[in-house]
């Protein structure tokens, strides 16, 4: 017998830094923004979750801040419209909606506004004037160095205080230093908390786990096995009322520099010493800044954009985006489709396709990870090249197809066959909001899951010249119909390599 057998594995393991999440936090957040759509679908739903799950302690305050003149009473009454409607567990549990909305205040105040009154919130925040202490600033990036200005004018950073900012930060790099500067007159780096709520769903952490916790799959991460990787994420929303906000932005802006480029950075970085914020961010860093630069010629040959014009999902008729934008015409794309490089060791000659769009047939945001073919086929049909599906969302879960042996079929014939797994079947329980962990992990103080300023800046300098080539029509626009998978210049990006999109079965 050998001689660890029964024996238990040493594993040497990095130390985790952590803090202690056993206890239930008490603090102050401050939510800046506190009556707009951000605030009533995501942040008081992920608030009253972890409430309901005893992770907030009774004594926390939740302050709303806002110029609409509304009282606490009135807010409250707001809150609890929007936790019906979008806490999962809300209506089963009108108790805890009480508990919870014991928690919530509201201060009607010009937050980038020094010389307003700011007393009614310092008088609430004066009660626990050492704890923990949040301001979430939920409103448009124009006010976020003001902002910030104003609570520094006020005095009421402490020691445990920390900003976070929503995205995005800045439309392009001079304007993304312009914020970090601003802000980071006034918080040091530790303090400042950049959300992504891409890196709070869990299916995104999950690729850590994936691929630095189960060894079988790290050792054929690399261009020896793996073909090429895409990114896609498809939505069939189109822009509703944020049209203002999208026209401006895009799909490059809005979900490429952040979010997208997060996920390949989270698939193609190297291990990292320990999960501590400061080694993760490191090697995602290192691979924003392992992307091949875009030249002009580059931007004709491996970007497409494209927007939607009138169509059809799920068997409704819906509107082109100029007409959901109220415009006559725009040069903003809805749907983007680009060949990326990622210039290290592991992935040399290995495409990376990133793929977005709005008002798209299906949603659906998934990785898949192509394996190179067998190098020498002794069947008569060529074996499928397998492919690894991590299903961020909907049902999010993985699934590795494989070629099997067809059991009716004459012969020895080839079959595809999928290894699949559910992760709401596998782990028996639910999915919570991307909101809740960031929330929560704000009030810990653990920036894991937060984006450092020198990665939002290494973004903007791989996404700049692809915005500024567009803004020469260095790839002139298309248009797609509403309800279908974008246009077919797509499909021709990956097909020109020999590959094609994985799509909705
Ligand atoms: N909604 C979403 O799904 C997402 C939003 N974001 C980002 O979050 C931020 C907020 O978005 P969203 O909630 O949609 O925006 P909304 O326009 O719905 O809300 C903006 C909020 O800011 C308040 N506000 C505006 N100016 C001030 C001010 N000077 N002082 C205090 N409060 C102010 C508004 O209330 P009032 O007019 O009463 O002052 C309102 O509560 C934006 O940066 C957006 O890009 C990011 C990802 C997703
Ligand atoms: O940040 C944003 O993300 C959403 C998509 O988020 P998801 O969690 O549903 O994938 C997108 O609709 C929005 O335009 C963008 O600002």
């Amino acid at each position: 017998m050998a001689e660890n057998a029964g024996k238990a594995r040493t594993v040497h393991a990095a130390t985790d830094s952590r803090p202690d999440e056993s206890q239930p936090a008490s603090f102050d957040f401050v939510i800046v923004g506190a009556t707009g759509d951000l605030t009533m679908r995501k942040l008081l739903p992920a608030f009253y979750e972890r409430f309901r799950l005893k992770q907030i302690a009774a004594d926390s305050k939740i302050i709303g801040v806002a110029r609409s003149d509304l009282s606490t009473e009135t807010y409250r009454q707001r809150a609890e419209a929007a936790l019906k409607e979008f806490a999962t567990s809300a209506p089963q549990d009108e108790k805890a909606v009480r508990e919870f909305l014991e928690l919530v205040h509201y201060v009607s105040l010009d937050a980038s506004n020094t010389a307003a009154d700011w007393s009614p919130l310092e008088t609430l925040l004066a009660t626990y004037a050492a704890r923990v202490r949040v301001f979430y600033v939920a409103t448009a990036p124009k006010l976020y160095v003001a902002t910030a200005d104003a609570i520094a004018d006020h005095s009421l950073i402490t020691d445990v205080t920390r900003i976070v900012l929503e995205k995005p930060i800045g439309t392009d790099l001079a304007s993304a230093k312009a914020i970090n500067d601003g802000v980071g007159r006034h918080f040091n780096e530790e303090q400042i908390f950049r959300i992504d709520h891409y890196l709070g769903k869990q299916t995104v952490q999950n690729i850590l786990a994936l691929r630095f916790a189960n060894p079988i799959l790290e050792r054929v991460w690399n261009a020896d096995s793996i073909a090429h990787v895409q990114i896609t994420a498809a939505e069939t929303v189109g822009v509703g009322k944020r049209g203002p906000y999208y026209d401006t932005a895009g799909a490059l802006r809005d979900m490429v520099q952040n979010h997208l480029l997060q996920v390949l950075s989270l698939v193609a970085m190297e291990p990292p010493t320990a999960l501590s914020a400061m080694d993760l961010r490191d090697e995602k860093l290192k691979i924003l800044r392992a992307l091949k630069p875009m030249d002009t010629e580059a931007i004709a040959c491996d970007t497409v954009r494209a927007q939607y014009t009138a169509g059809e999902i799920d068997g409704k008729a819906v509107d082109g985006y100029l007409t959901d934008l109220g415009a006559d015409m725009s040069n903003t794309e809805t749907f983007l489709a680009i060949r990326a490089e990622v210039r290290t060791t592991r992935w040399a000659g290995v495409p990376f396709y990133l793929r977005t769009g709005k008002r798209m047939a299906h949603k659906e945001t998934e990785v898949v990870i192509e394996f190179r073919p067998q190098p020498w086929a002794i069947f008569v049909d060529s074996p499928e090249p397998s492919r690894l599906v991590l299903r961020i969302q909907p049902d999010e879960g993985m699934s590795l197809s494989l070629s099997g042996k067809d059991p009716l079929a004459e012969g020895f014939r080839l079959r595809e066959a999928s290894l699949d797994v559910s992760y709401i079947k596998a782990f028996g329980t639910r999915y919570p909001d991307s909101y809740e962990d960031l929330l929560m992990a704000v009030v810990r103080g653990d920036q894991v899951l937060f984006i450092r300023r020198d990665e939002v800046q290494a973004s903007w300098c791989w996404i700049e010249p692809i915005l500024n080539g567009w803004a020469e029509n260095a790839r002139p626009m298309e248009t797609y119909p509403a309800g279908s998978r974008g246009p077919a210049s797509s499909d021709n990006l990956l097909r020109d390599d020999g590959f094609v999109w994985k799509e909705k079965a």
